[in-house]
């Protein structure tokens, strides 16, 4: 009864905002023009969400379905639409209580275009609710940390720096959180992964000793853990509705350690306690420096640091809680596992262990693991979201978006597309490294010329992004994912217990399996 009337109460608020919205909307003389414009363009395309006589409040249910229905409908758009016309089509979503215009793939060569013309920064805010988890406006409006990891994480020299940090976490946490026994335990399996690579990730964000406190660490967390689910939801709710998360608890540890970071550097210290040179608090005080004393405020800094931690989560816990269910769940584990394992061992016996760049780089079977994972469990139904800015979009054949309209590209069917990829809703671990195996020694020179790595972005894997804007800590993710598989691959068996059958999608974002149960044991040495 209770729950009735709270759904009835929660429905009356949601259509209130969405008509108060509307009549807003239709008061305001601002965009009028534009306004018009857009209405022209909506009528010029298919909309996947309402059927053209779709009767009275079409375009309401067609926002409160999507909700459920965004994937089949950018499903069914992407062949009939977007592969055999090359159109656009309207998706509606109560993202942006609205239509999002879905572009083909076609159209991706958009993404290079100058921010004048479209922008990633708003769809990007919004994606991933910024202002519902950090309260101070200027880190997520001005993105100066941003610049940073542009600068230092596309450098392969800055990359290859962190390996050494990298491995020594992964290998510390794996002994604190999974342990050295030799019998099965049983685990989330979400939870267990996510901490591994968490760890590593913070190590490289703060250094020691910080990233092993381990208060922040449940903090920064569990706060992490309600961005990836928080993401989901406040994204289905009414702007107004949308909730304000912060995060106090992570600065009240942070920003002292930030001060004293502050106070070494002033004096001329580079070093972090572990002796690195790198991480990206050392990185992040010089250019914060640069840009004036106001940014200097050490609860600034960390709320910088504290963004950083949120696009870990969602990438890097996402991506590699679920390569491993993915690869352990598979039908073919035996055979995947045993060449996992007969190539870091050979690669860590040549390179005396997986501590530098050189040595994860010749990890070309776990590199494509990774990558297939990504491909088959990707995050989102659609991405790459852009705002027309400038004069309307071109894109050819008598196709103008007009200004004010968001775009996005259908992500999940591209990676689901059989005319890319064979069999493309088979997990197959190896896909990516197969066509390079050859005799042990021809493999390394081969895989000089691996058009598809990890890393590598092109039209048909746009699982780090695409053009101008595309992930510029992949480098860095790469590396460190590979060495947490590595670490589970050559140390630990693992069986996967329950992980959902299906997938479930909640408006555009596939959920993850954070239910998943694992159990593990440690190896015993042969
Ligand atoms: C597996 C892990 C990751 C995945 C799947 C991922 C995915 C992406 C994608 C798809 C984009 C493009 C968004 C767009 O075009 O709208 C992006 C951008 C970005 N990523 Fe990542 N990312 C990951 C890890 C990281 C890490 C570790 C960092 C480092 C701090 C990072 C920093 C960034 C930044 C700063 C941008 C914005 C670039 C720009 O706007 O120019 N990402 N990422």
């Amino acid at each position: 009864m209770v729950s009735g009337q709270l759904l009835l109460l929660l429905a009356a608020i949601v259509i209130g905002t969405f008509l108060a919205r509307r009549i807003w909307g239709s008061l305001s003389h601002r965009d009028k023009q534009d306004k018009l414009e857009r209405e022209k363009f909506w009528k010029t395309v298919e909309n996947v969400g309402i059927p053209p006589r779709g009767g009275f409040f079409a375009q309401t249910r067609g926002l409160l379905s999507s909700l459920t229905s965004v994937q089949s409908w950018t499903h069914s758009g992407y062949g009939r639409i977007s592969k055999a016309q090359k159109l656009p089509f309207a998706l509606p979503t109560i993202w942006t209580w609205d239509n999002v215009a879905v572009l083909p793939p076609s159209a991706l060569r958009i993404l290079s275009k100058p921010e004048s013309e479209v922008t990633a920064f708003g769809a990007q805010l919004e994606t991933i609710q910024l202002p519902y988890m950090i309260s101070d406006r200027d880190i997520y409006m001005n993105v100066i940390h941003f610049d940073v990891a542009r600068k230092h994480l596309v450098n392969p020299k800055d990359v290859a720096s962190l390996a050494a940090a990298t491995a020594d976490e992964v290998d510390v946490a794996f002994t604190d959180v999974w342990g050295t026994s030799p019998e099965w335990k049983t685990v989330n399996a979400w939870d267990a992964c996510g901490r591994i690579i968490m760890r590593a990730a913070i190590r490289v964000l703060i250094g020691l000793p910080t990233c092993r406190d381990e208060t922040y660490f449940e903090q920064s967390r569990l706060f992490s853990d309600a961005v990836i689910m928080g993401t989901a939801m406040i994204n289905t709710m009414p702007p107004l509705l949308r909730p304000v998360y912060h995060q106090a608890r992570c600065l009240k540890i942070l920003v002292p350690f930030v001060e004293d970071r502050i106070r070494i550097w002033k004096q001329g210290g580079e070093k972090g306690e572990d002796g690195s040179e790198n991480d990206f608090l050392q990185w992040l005080i010089p250019k914060c420096a640069k840009e004036g004393p106001e940014q200097m405020a050490p609860t600034k800094l960390a709320n910088r640091l504290l963004t950083f931690n949120v696009m870990f989560v969602i990438g890097m816990v996402y991506v590699f809680g679920h390569t491993v269910l993915d690869l352990y769940s598979s039908p073919n584990k035996d055979a995947y596992l045993a060449g996992l394992e007969a190539e870091c061992h050979r690669v860590s016996a040549q390179h005396d262990g997986l501590t530098s760049r050189a040595a994860v780089d010749q990890l070309h079977r776990l590199d494509s693991v990774i990558r297939e994972s990504m491909r088959v469990s990707d995050i989102a139904v659609t991405a790459l979201a852009r705002d027309v800015v400038g004069k309307p979009l071109d894109l050819g054949a008598g196709v103008q978006v007009p200004r004010g309209t968001r775009v996005v590209f259908p992500t999940h069917a591209i990676h689901r597309d059989e005319e890319y990829y064979e069999d493309p809703l088979r997990f197959d671990a190896f896909r990516f490294s197969r066509p390079f195996e050859g005799s042990s020694e021809d493999v390394a020179a081969e895989a000089k010329d691996q058009k598809d790595s990890l890393t590598t972005i092109t039209p048909s894997f746009l699982a780090f992004g695409y053009g101008k804007h595309a992930c510029p800590g992949r480098f860095f993710a790469a590396q460190t994912m590979k060495q947490a598989l590595a670490g589970i691959v050559m140390d630990y068996d693992v069986e996967i217990i329950s992980r959902p059958e299906k997938r479930q999608v909640m408006l555009n974002m596939m959920i993850p399996a954070v239910d998943a149960q694992m159990r593990y044991r440690r190896k015993t040495k042969k």
